[in-house]
């Protein structure tokens, strides 16, 4: 590989935690100006560590960080930031009760006043994204899409030259990800800046990278340029084997016809969707297609009753649910939500007490006294069903990287008795490996005559799992398909509405 212009060098970084753990095993990364570096690997391979050292939220354990020619060692964020380094980081830090521009603005200028001078900025920064937001939205009523768009921002408000973007598009619909692709070819070629760009999307990897990193288990087994690279090299590389293609198997099942599992009646929520009523079979898998905004996710938290404001009928097994997330447990109800850190777990404990929180019946005693090794022995089996990549279910949540903590919020509710899983966009963030493995774990749930709503943004991935795909637009339930009836191409369409650019899709 050439290495024009590089900015910022990594030699032989070694990252090893408390804990024992070495993330790193002596790293060499080249970043170019006006180039974007893919940076791949499996969960846990030590992508967000070695962004974490990049940034200097952590310091290396070993080796040289070398940027613009001269080794630097930086003792936090702000120190990195203010020589030009900027990272948009996986579980986005915005703070919700304030406005748009006061988060762009908030981190380099502490406490001000929103001036003109200000409001001419962020029109200026608008201007060079090729986006714009209400600047006097709150955060917190933004679309995820959005607020990714608020940090992307925020980083380049930063005047920042190396832009480091973890999973920037890991839970976006194929419109925004369009979107963040055009911020990024717009800065990288419009504007020279480096950017890092983290990634479990081959193909957007091909199609936007100048080059390509990937690690496994803290090794740079792969640095090439993209063009001399195709997606099964790379997903070789990232797995250490050749991975088999998502395979679509929703022709070979049949649910078990006439029992109706989950009635909805008229469910809605002003503002956000329905109404919708619909029936889903014991062992049915239903697939929810939309994009960002369509009311995808607001339909399962509905259902789940964690929506107050919600109206209609919700009956599980023939009998009514009551609105309120204590009685969908009770009623036999899991879910997985998107924001996952903030409703899935709880990051002090280890992965055998978050594995075992909503399902004490099955280890404990009375449903008192949870017997500590049956719940380590679950633990276990979760390490091995959903192959989370931890030494032992004694590793506490928060020191697991983000795909493998999100593996844990499945295995969560796999020992729960659950009837109805509702999982919004399982998959994000995980690695093509373990992707395979998830669907094929929801095509056992439903085997075994659980029934599962899923919400992805990767029609892909629907077709694949799903019985039936229902297509929301605008908060409305557009089309109901069978899955062997429908393709990527008419979800596409009918989610976006017929004149959706079918072409914002990465092929
Ligand atoms: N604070 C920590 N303490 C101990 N171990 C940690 C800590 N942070 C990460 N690890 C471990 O270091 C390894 C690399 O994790 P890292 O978060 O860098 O992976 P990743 O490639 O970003 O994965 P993902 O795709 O899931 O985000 C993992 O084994 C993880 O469990």
């Amino acid at each position: 590989m050439q290495h024009d212009n590089p900015i910022m060098q990594l030699r032989g970084v070694v990252k090893g935690f408390p804990n024992g753990t070495l993330a790193l095993r002596g790293v060499d990364l080249d970043i170019e100006q006006g180039k974007v570096h893919g940076l791949l690997g499996a969960n846990g391979a030590g992508k967000s560590t070695l962004i974490k050292i990049l940034s200097g939220a952590y310091w290396a354990t070993l080796g040289d960080i070398i940027w613009r020619g001269n080794p630097v060692k930086w003792d936090s964020p702000k120190a990195a930031n203010d020589m030009g380094v900027a990272t948009v980081h996986q579980h986005i830090p915005l703070v919700p009760t304030l406005s748009v521009i006061e988060n762009i603005f908030l981190g380099n200028r502490g406490l001000w006043r929103l001036s003109a001078g200000i409001r001419r900025e962020y029109e200026e920064l608008c201007q060079r994204i090729g986006y714009r937001l209400d600047p006097d939205a709150l955060v917190g009523n933004l679309s995820i899409g959005e607020r990714q768009m608020v940090s992307i921002m925020t980083a380049v408000g930063t005047g920042a030259d190396l832009i480091v973007m973890d999973e920037p598009t890991a839970s976006l619909a194929a419109e925004e990800r369009e979107l963040v692709y055009t911020t990024v070819r717009r800065l990288s070629k419009g504007e020279n800046k480096a950017i890092l760009f983290v990634s479990h999307f081959l193909d957007e990897v091909m199609a936007l990278t100048d080059q390509v990193t990937v690690l496994r288990d803290g090794t740079a087994v792969l640095r090439a340029n993209t063009a001399d690279l195709d997606e099964d090299r790379i997903a070789e590389a990232i797995v250490g084997k050749q991975i088999v293609a998502l395979e679509r198997q929703a022709q070979e099942r049949t649910p078990t016809a006439g029992t109706a599992r989950l009635q909805l009646q008229n469910l809605a929520s002003k503002g956000r969707f329905g109404p919708i009523s619909l029936e889903v079979g014991r062992g049915e898998v239903l697939g929810v297609a939309g994009l960002l905004g369509s009311g995808r996710s607001e339909f399962l938290h509905a259902i789940y009753g964690s929506d107050r404001d919600a109206t209609g009928t919700v009956l599980l097994d023939g009998l009514a649910v009551a609105r309120n997330t204590g009685a969908a447990v009770k009623a036999g109800m899991g879910m997985v939500p998107e924001d996952r850190m903030a409703q899935g777990l709880v990051p002090e404990f280890e992965i055998w007490r978050n594995t075992t929180l909503p399902a004490l019946g099955g280890v404990s005693v009375l449903n008192a006294m949870p017997i500590e090794e049956r719940e380590r022995e679950r633990g276990w089996e979760a390490i091995r069903t959903l192959s989370i990549k931890a030494s032992s279910p004694d590793i506490l949540v928060k020191d697991l990287s983000g795909g493998n903590a999100q593996k844990v919020t499945i295995a969560k509710w796999l020992y729960s008795g659950v009837k109805l899983f509702l999982l919004d966009e399982p998959t994000a963030g995980i690695d093509i490996g373990a992707k395979t493995d998830i669907l094929r774990l929801v095509r056992k749930l439903a085997s075994e005559g659980q029934s599962v709503i899923i919400v992805s943004s990767e029609f892909e991935e629907l077709l694949a799992v799903s019985d039936r795909i229902i297509v929301l637009r605008d908060g409305q339930c557009v089309a109901v398909r069978s899955a062997h009836e429908t393709s990527e191409h008419e979800l596409l369409l009918l989610a976006g509405g017929q004149a959706a650019s079918v072409e914002a899709a990465v092929h």
